[in-house]
């Protein structure tokens, strides 16, 4: 995605996709893309279980792994696109050799996050790239470089 939006900014000339021949969708590798609002959420209901579970236990001894995802994949390609259709902003691409140690397809599932934290994913990939496009047009070179 920051790729992506670097592209249509005109920072990078081109995006590079690593892999079109991957058995997913369209060849592109697949991936589980949350909206970062929903990833700082997810990080807090996290801190309020721990909580919860300190109060309780009265200890803080352990560790319990749980994804955060929005559970669906999404291609890189398919991400490309919604981009483009929702910011009108053309985002050029070229297809390159796979990257190594990348896997084909990679999503989440979320039910432990929604069984234990009372938490899931409410933003969607149209909402992602619509933020993310309004982040990156109104600060092209970041928050820290003028
Ligand atoms: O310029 C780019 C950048 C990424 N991708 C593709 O976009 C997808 C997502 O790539 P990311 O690097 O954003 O995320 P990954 O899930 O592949 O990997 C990242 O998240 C992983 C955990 O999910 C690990 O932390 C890993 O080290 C980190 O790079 C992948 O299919 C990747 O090949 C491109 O095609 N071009």
């Amino acid at each position: 995605m920051p790729y992506i939006s670097q592209v249509a900014v005109g920072k990078l000339e081109k995006l590079s996709i690593f892999g079109n021949d991957y058995p997913t969708v369209d060849g592109t590798g697949v991936r589980d893309f949350i909206h970062v609002t929903d990833l700082a959420a997810g990080h807090v209901a996290a801190l309020n279980y721990l909580q919860q579970q300190v109060n309780v236990q009265q200890s803080s001894v352990g560790f319990l792994p749980i994804n955060l995802g929005t559970g669906t994949g999404t291609s890189v390609l398919e991400l490309v696109n919604a981009f483009t259709d929702i910011t009108g902003q053309r985002v050029p691409y070229q297809f390159v050799a796979r990257r190594a140690g990348d896997i084909a397809s990679c999503y989440a599932s979320a039910d432990k996050a929604k069984a234990l934290l009372g938490w899931h994913a409410k933003l969607s990939v149209a909402e992602m790239c619509a933020d993310t496009w309004r982040w990156q047009s109104q600060n092209p070179n970041g928050y820290y470089v003028s």
